[in-house]
C-alpha cells in the first residue's frame, strides 16, 4: 500500500495531498501544474515535504515528526521520465546495468534476460539510444528502472513525448509489466483514456489537492474528451 500525506509549498502552489492506495497501478490524473511531477518526487526521494508522511508497504519513506527521509538510493524505486533520460554515450546493455549498479545489486544475467525478453529489446542492446526510436527508448528506460528490481516504478507521462503509434507500442508492455510482472505503479498523466488502460485506482489532483479518487470509472466522458 502506498500511503501518503503531505504538505508541500512550491512556487505559488500549496500542495496538501493525502490518500491511500491498494491498487497495483495508482493512476495521478490532473492538469498541468496540478502538483503530480512534485508529488512523484516525492515519492521518489528527490523532493522533500515542507510537513506529512509517505509510507509504502509499511515502510516510511518520509515522515517529518519523527525526522525519516530515506534517500533515494535507499527507497528501491524505479523511475521512467517523460523522456527516458538514457546515457546516450553507452549501449543499450550498459544502460540497463547501469541501473542495477546503481542501486547495488549483484549482476544478475537471468533477471535481465526475462527483462530484455518482456521488452523485447534483446536487438537493441548492441545500439546507443541516438539510434534508437523514442518508443524504443522508453522500452530501455523502463527496462533500466526494472533492472533495480524496484518495489515501486514511477512513470510520470512515460508516452508523452511519443506519437500516437509509438504510444500504441508501448502500452501492451506496460499492461505486461503490470499483468505478468505484477509490478506496482504510480502512473501520471493528463491522459483519461491511457489511464482507463493501465491503473486501477485513480487520484484526481487539481491545484495541489486531490479532488476524487477511486476506481478508473472516476474519470469522466469529458476528461476523455479534454486531451483525445
Ligand atoms: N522547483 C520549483 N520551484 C518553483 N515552482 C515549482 C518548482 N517545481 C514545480 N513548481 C511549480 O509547482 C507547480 C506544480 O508543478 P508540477 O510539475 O508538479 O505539476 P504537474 O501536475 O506535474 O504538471 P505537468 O503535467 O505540466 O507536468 C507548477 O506551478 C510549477 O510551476
Amino acid at each position: 500500500m502506498l500511503a501518503v500525506d503531505i504538505q508541500k509549498r512550491v512556487g505559488d502552489l500549496d500542495m496538501a495531498i493525502a490518500f491511500e492506495s491498494e491498487g497495483l497501478v495508482t493512476g495521478l490524473f490532473g492538469p498541468s501544474g496540478a502538483g503530480k511531477s512534485t508529488l512523484v518526487n516525492m515519492i521518489a526521494g528527490l523532493v522533500a515535504p515542507d510537513r506529512g508522511r509517505i509510507a509504502l508497504d509499511g515502510t516510511v519513506l518520509f515522515d517529518v515528526q519523527s525526522g525519516i527521509n530515506l534517500p533515494a538510493y535507499q527507497r528501491h524505486i524505479g523511475y521512467v521520465f517523460q523522456e527516458g533520460r538514457l546515457f546516450p554515450h553507452m549501449t543499450v546493455r550498459k544502460n540497463l546495468d547501469y541501473g542495477r549498479w546503481m542501486a547495488g545489486i549483484a549482476p544478475d544475467q537471468d533477471g535481465m534476460k526475462r527483462i530484455v525478453a518482456m521488452l523485447d529489446i534483446e536487438p537493441l542492446l548492441q545500439r546507443r539510444p541516438g539510434k534508437l526510436s523514442g518508443g524504443e527508448r522508453q522500452r530501455v528506460a523502463i527496462g533500466r528502472a526494472l533492472m533495480m528490481k524496484p518495489r515501486l516504478l514511477l512513470l510520470d507521462e512515460p508516452l508523452a513525448s511519443l506519437d500516437p503509434a509509438r504510444k500504441a507500442e508501448i502500452m501492451p508492455y506496460l499492461i505486461r509489466l503490470r499483468d505478468e510482472a505484477r509490478i506496482p505503479m504510480v502512473y501520471v498523466s493528463h491522459y483519461a483514456r491511457e489511464l482507463k488502460r493501465i491503473a486501477n485506482v485513480i487520484v484526481r489532483i487539481e491545484a495541489g489537492r486531490v479532488t476524487a479518487f477511486g476506481g478508473p470509472d472516476i474519470l469522466t466522458r469529458s476528461d476523455e474528451e479534454a486531451f483525445a
